[in-house]
């Protein structure tokens, strides 16, 4: 059974008299990949600092790995990589020595430590600038030095912040294979993102966070389930006649694009009544369709349908 690598309980965090993180519970198993999703300036930074220790919460309680950030953060730290939304790397240093400043960090024995920097090097496309000083590269590379940086203690639990912004769609790519690649490997990846796609794409569980309050978590059909509750059931309908009127318990609302077909909002799934009822009627149903709502309309929908 998996256990548990990230536990957030009633996170709160203000800066000054601004809550920028209002009780927010979550947890995210072990071997998951969890896409936390919100818009700019929704918390999730402050949550993603409160989760490494590096910002210290108003309240709340949270255990990585097992350990509770409180008394053992190091411990949590050794076992997981980090990908901050922007960071410094050191320029005056090449890509390769970059790395190993990082590395010197953990206990890794200096040629395995040799080895997983090779390796990471040639992963992220940066082995042919390995001798080049850091201040020379580019946006994309610094990110992928960064990358790199955050892979270097083969962590269990990877946290990536924003991992794709700022790269290009190759830089995009690479971090997406790497996220599959760890998930593989049954270890754990948390990321922020605005980028719905990706996040739709890459994430088994999703939290949405809007103005510092987690609005839906769970995987992404549940989420979308819920929503249909919320929002009602679009079920669309052609029979092979004109339609009469739709009695039926837990209709919402019905549109009609023609004669022959009808757009039903329930409060539930109703495509089995609907179609009893049309063929009571005389008719043969030509389709009947439930309209899935895409994680773009939850994600619209909570953030500024909210309240
Ligand atoms: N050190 C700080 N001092 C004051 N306010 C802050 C500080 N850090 C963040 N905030 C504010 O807290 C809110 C949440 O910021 P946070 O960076 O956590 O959001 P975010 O979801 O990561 O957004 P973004 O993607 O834009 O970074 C924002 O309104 C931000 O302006």
């Amino acid at each position: 059974m998996p256990t548990t690598a990230i536990m957030v309980d009633s996170l709160i965090k203000s800066y000054g008299n601004f809550r920028a993180v209002d009780g927010v519970s979550f947890e995210v198993k072990e071997g998951e990949v969890f896409g936390f999703l919100g818009p700019n300036g929704a918390g999730k930074t402050t949550t993603i600092l409160s989760i490494l220790g590096i910002v210290v919460p108003d309240s709340g309680r949270i255990e990585v790995l097992g350990y509770d950030m409180a008394v053992e953060p190091l411990k949590a730290k050794e076992k997981l990589g980090y990908l901050p939304e922007s960071a410094t790397i050191y320029g005056e240093l090449t890509a390769w020595k970059n790395l190993e400043f990082f590395a010197s960090f953990y206990k890794i024995p200096h040629l395995e430590m040799e080895r997983r920097i090779t390796e990471l090097l040639k992963r992220v496309g940066l082995w042919e600038a390995r001798h080049r000083k850091a201040k020379t590269f580019s946006k994309g590379m610094r990110q992928r030095l960064l990358l790199a940086q955050a892979l270097v203690n083969d962590p269990e639990l990877l946290i990536f912040d924003e991992p794709t912004s700022g790269l290009d769609p190759e830089g995009a790519i690479l971090v997406k294979e790497i996220i599959r690649e760890y998930r593989r490997e049954g270890k754990t990846v948390f990321f922020s993102s605005h980028v719905l796609s990706e996040v739709e794409e890459l994430s088994d569980r999703v939290g949405i966070i809007v103005r510092g309050k987690l609005r839906a978590v769970g995987k992404l059909d549940e989420v979308k389930r819920k929503f249909m509750e919320m929002e009602g059931y679009v079920i669309k309908v052609e029979t092979d006649g004109p339609i009469p009127e739709l009695k039926l318990p837990g209709v919402v609302s019905i549109e009609r694009p023609s004669e022959n077909s009808a757009v039903v909002v329930a409060r539930s799934d109703i495509r089995a009544e609907l179609s009893r009822y049309l063929c009571s009627k005389g008719l043969a149903v030509v389709s009947l369709t439930m309209e899935e709502p895409s994680l773009e309309d939850v994600f619209l929908k909570t953030v500024y349908g909210g309240e």
